[in-house]
């Protein structure tokens, strides 16, 4: 499903008004008739419409008058002063005026009878919202949040719609019901849990009018990722699941390599190799009897592996994942370049396979790999230099034009992962925050090494391996709550894994 900024949005309300000629009074009645009828199957017996100075304000005082004239029992509250209205917004102002209706200003009014309403919709602020809220706005949200049912229409007050930030304040809906498609702030930051569950509703813009905007940003629902896996044929053999290779470890951290190696085997591999120090061979091997051990030589605990080794590997590889608890040094960053040269097949970035390029991000570049890299926001920040609030508010333009700029694809992790190869970006919102734990970006590295080897490109393994690490976790938080640990992720991905 496609998801657009506010600035899209407007760009293409803008082209449906100007060019194909529908009125924008059309557009916010079609809008106001998409929520009428979400609020009818809830059946309310009495409901309270919070309105705001703007267009989201005035899809609200145009769901009032629907609502009035089949008969349900509704109030407007309206704080701000009616001069600052104009527009659409104002012709249906005007209207509920002509129309026998109180129109209530005093937002304490609706804190004292909330006990009255059965629900209360938001229509405070929409798309058009910026900067800081004023305290007043503050106040209005407060009393909104104390509703018994919130729907907010567009999106939760409060809410940016760029990036899901709340901005001071927000509302925290139950339902959101939204015009034409998503909107980033839907999916991102704490706007994925303010908008409650979302209902998109089509108000008449053209399709021509859609796809001339040429959106490439997508969310991923369940049907999607899922269609992307493959279903086995009987006839098969280990050799037809991918050979893949996992260098990481040293001898002070071991336990995130053997998390991604037994979450590779997990995801389905043929063959999956550990290339580790040998030092950690006692942890590793009595971990994993399903892999093929590959114990190196290695220098005060952290990998040093041989030019004759590298290329036996480089040659024998599908995938080459590179960096889980390897720590960080020159002779490390050398053996990346190395392989990013020799390789000409997938090779998975992370950790500290990110960290050591930071010396020399130029190398992305110049690499014959093809190269999928799964930073968190701290990696990402340590990679461009900018600050970790930054990519947080702008994850899909930081993903996508770091992915344009170092031909890779990036996965951003985070509780919305995002993935783009710089042309198309997916937003993926299975998880939960219980995967917040020690471990759980290791699996996601294994399980997308694992994928590559079957035969997934890297946009599908990135887009499939996020979206099943999430639905895991979703399983385990249903055994563990926050409790679950990195390997619960690993033991459930397999019940997404068949037909
Ligand atoms: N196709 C569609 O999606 C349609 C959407 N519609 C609805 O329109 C809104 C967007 O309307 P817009 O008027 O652009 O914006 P808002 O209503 O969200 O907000 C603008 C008003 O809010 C004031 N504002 C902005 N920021 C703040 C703030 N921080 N504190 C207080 N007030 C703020 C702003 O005041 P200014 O002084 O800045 O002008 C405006 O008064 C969209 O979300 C949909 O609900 C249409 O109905 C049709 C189609
Ligand atoms: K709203």
């Amino acid at each position: 499903m496609l998801v657009v900024n506010s600035s899209e949005m407007k760009q293409i309300d803008l082209r449906a008004i100007e060019i194909y000629r529908i009125p924008g009074i059309v557009l916010m009645e079609n809008a106001a008739h998409s929520v009428f009828e979400e609020i009818a199957k809830l059946n309310p017996r009495k409901v309270a419409i919070v309105c705001g100075p703007g267009n989201n304000g005035g899809d609200g005082f145009a769901v009032a008058r629907l609502l009035k004239t089949h008969s349900y029992d509704v109030d407007v509250f309206f704080c701000f002063d009616e001069k600052k209205l104009k527009g659409d917004a104002k012709v249906n102002y005007e209207i509920l005026k002509t129309m026998d209706f109180s129109i209530i200003k005093d937002i304490e009014y609706l804190q004292n009878n909330m006990i009255n309403y059965d629900l209360v919709v938001d229509a405070l602020f929409g798309t058009g919202l910026r900067g800081e809220i004023s305290e007043e706005s503050k106040r209005i949200i407060d009393v909104i949040n104390q509703g018994r049912f919130i729907l907010s229409i567009d999106i939760p007050s409060g809410i940016n719609s760029d990036n899901g930030k709340s901005i001071g304040k927000c509302v925290y809906a139950d339902i959101t019901i939204t015009f034409e498609c998503k909107k980033y702030g839907h999916l991102l930051g704490e706007g994925r849990e303010a908008s409650g569950a979302v209902i998109v509703k089509k108000i008449s813009i053209p399709k021509k009018c859609m796809d001339e905007q040429n959106i490439k940003t997508f969310s991923c629902d369940d049907k999607f990722p899922l269609s992307i896996y493959k279903r086995r044929n009987f006839d098969t053999n280990k050799g037809d699941f991918g050979k893949v290779y996992i260098i990481g470890g040293s001898y002070n951290m071991s336990g995130a390599v053997i998390l991604a190696l037994k979450a590779a085997i997990k995801t389905g591999s043929g063959l999956v190799c550990g290339v580790y120090p040998e030092s950690i061979i006692d942890r590793v091997a009595t971990q994993i009897p399903e892999i093929i051990n590959i114990p190196c030589e290695e220098k005060n605990g952290f990998l040093e592996i041989g030019v004759d080794m590298l290329n036996d590997i480089i040659n024998k590889a599908d995938v080459i994942s590179i960096g889980i608890g390897m720590g960080k040094g020159h002779s490390l960053l050398e053996m990346i370049k190395y392989i990013l040269y020799k390789f000409k097949g997938y090779v998975v970035l992370d950790a500290d396979g990110l960290n050591n390029i930071c010396e020399d991000i130029s190398l992305l570049n110049e690499a014959n790999s093809k190269v999928i890299i799964t930073p968190h926001p701290g990696e990402m920040s340590r990679l461009t230099g900018l600050t970790v609030d930054y990519i947080n508010s702008n994850r899909v333009e930081v993903a996508k034009d770091f992915a344009n700029k170092y031909g890779c694809v990036v996965l951003l992790k985070g509780s919305s992962t995002v993935v783009s190869n710089g042309e198309e970006t997916y937003i993926n919102t299975s998880g939960n925050p219980g995967m917040a734990t020690a471990g759980s970006g290791d699996v996601l590295t294994g399980m997308i090494t694992s994928l590559l080897g079957q035969g997934y490109g890297l946009l599908e393994s990135g887009i499939l391996g996020s979206f099943l690490h999430g639905k895991a976790g979703d399983e385990a938080y249903k055994q563990y709550g926050y409790g679950l640990t990195a390997t619960d992720i690993i033991e459930n991905v397999g019940k997404f894994l068949k037909f």
